[in-house]
Formats: structure tokens, sequence, C-alpha cells
């Protein structure tokens, strides 16, 4: 059984397949947050912009196996023809607390690419096509290789350079929206103007928008 909060069809927003249409399906739950606003100062993940509580989100629901899930995902993929490779965003709440490799099996039985946005913090089922993994604080990274490490920045207590020697194709830093529940960062920084000074100096480093955010779009 899966639980799913929402799922849509959308532009990918973030990180080096920025702009790519995608079908998101965000799953129930995390590891690092209840997602209950009484519990997020006092939470292993304290900045989320995310609600992923619940089923009751548009094309939400629970679904009895990975058949069920792919054809209702699948669903949501437009008919173009067949000009574009079909592309999933599975993500969350933690998508590694249910994603398995029946489901990844089952989106690539119906022609998707399969990506996956990650705390990091799970292991991850074999097949994944697009692997992104943002670490939050301190909390233990199994997770050290993949396509992109995505950093949301600044973090108290957290430098870049502490994921900079990992495995990943890609590093990107982007900046934290303090909007979600309030201002959860260090109110001293302005998340936009550190992280474009961080890849000023660090090169190795991107920048990365939250480019849904600033269309108007999920
Ligand atoms: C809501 S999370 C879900 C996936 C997974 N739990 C994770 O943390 O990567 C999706 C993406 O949004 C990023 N994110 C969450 N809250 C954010 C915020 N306040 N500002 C910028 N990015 C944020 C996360 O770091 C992650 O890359
Ligand atoms: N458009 C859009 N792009 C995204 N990329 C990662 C997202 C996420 O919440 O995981 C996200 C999201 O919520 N919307
Ligand atoms: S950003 Fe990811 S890890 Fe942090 S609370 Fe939200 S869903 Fe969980
Ligand atoms: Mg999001």
């Amino acid at each position: 059984m899966y639980s799913v909060k929402e799922a849509f069809y959308s532009l990918q927003g973030e990180g080096g397949q920025a702009g790519r249409a995608s079908v998101f399906c965000r799953f129930s739950g995390c590891n690092l947050w209840s997602g209950r606003e009484a519990d997020r100062a006092s939470a292993a993940c304290r900045f989320c912009d995310t609600d992923f509580v619940g089923t009751d989100g548009q094309h939400g629901g629970r679904f009895r196996d990975a058949a069920a899930l792919a054809d209702h995902l699948t669903a949501l993929w437009p008919d173009h023809g067949g000009v574009a490779t079909p592309y999933v965003v599975f993500t969350g709440g933690e998508p590694l607390l249910q994603l398995d490799a029946a489901l990844v099996a089952a989106m690539h039985e119906r022609g998707f690419e399969v990506a996956v946005e990650t705390n990091g913090t799970l292991p991850v089922p074999a097949g994944i096509d697009w692997l992104c993994v943002s670490p939050k604080g301190d909390n233990p990274l199994v997770v050290t290789g993949g396509d992109e490490l995505k950093l949301v920045h600044p973090q108290a207590g957290i430098t870049p350079e502490r994921f900079a020697r990992l495995d990943f194709a890609h590093f990107f830093l982007q900046p934290m929206d303090t909007a979600p529940g309030g201002l959860s960062g260090d109110a001293a920084l302005d998340p936009m103007a550190e992280t474009v000074a961080y890849c000023l100096a660090h090169p190795q480093w991107r920048l990365s928008l939250q480019t849904h955010k600033i269309a108007g779009v999920d």
C-alpha cells in the first residue's frame, strides 16, 4: 500500500532538470518531521516548505499496489504524440519511506524516466534515472552519490564544504525559502544573497532557484 498526498503535472522547478515537464508524486509522511506546525521547532528538519500530511491533496489517495499507483500517475502525463520521454518525480515528504523497486519497474514499463528527491537518510532502490539528494543539517547521510546534490542554504551549523567531495555529478545551492512557518532560518542572513555570494566564491556550486514559485505553478 502506498500513501500519496498529491500528484500533479507541472514543470520541474529545481536543480539540473529545471523546466522539464514532469508528473510529481508527493508521498505522505517524512522521517525528519511529523508535518505538524506544533512540532516544527523540535524537528530534525525545520525549514520544510511542503504539506505532506494525509492523502487529501489533488489526485492523492491510497494505492493497493505498484500497478495501481503507476496507472494513476501515467494518466497524469498528457498525450503529446510520443515526442518527449515521460518523466515522473517521486518526492514528499520523504519518498524513500515508500518508493520501492516494484514501483520503479512499473513506471519504467510504462515508458517513464524516474527521478527522486530525497533527504539522503534512507537507502535508494535500484534503477533510479535521476537522483537528487538534499542533505538536512546533521542528519546522517547514507546516500553519498547520485546525479545532483542540492543543498538548501544557509543551514545553521552546515557549510557546503562538507558535501563538496561526495560523488555527485552536479552541485546546487538553493536559497532557503523562509516563508513557510515563519522565519525558520537565521534572521540575520538573506538566503538569496548568501547563496549568490557562495556560488561566486566557489564555482563548483551552481545556483538553483525554485522556479515554480516564480512562475506561479505547482
Ligand atoms: C519538500 S522536499 C521533499 C523531498 C525530501 N524529503 C527532501 O527533503 O529532499 C523537496 C525539496 O524541497 C527542498 N526544500 C524544502 N524546504 C525548502 C525551503 N524552505 N526552501 C528551499 N528549498 C526547500 C528540499 O531540500 C528538497 O530538495
Ligand atoms: N514544480 C515543482 N518542482 C519541484 N521540484 C521539487 C519539488 C518538491 O517539492 O520536491 C517541486 C515542487 O513541489 N514543484
Ligand atoms: S524538506 Fe524533506 S526532509 Fe525536510 S521535512 Fe520536508 S519533506 Fe522532510
Ligand atoms: Mg516543493
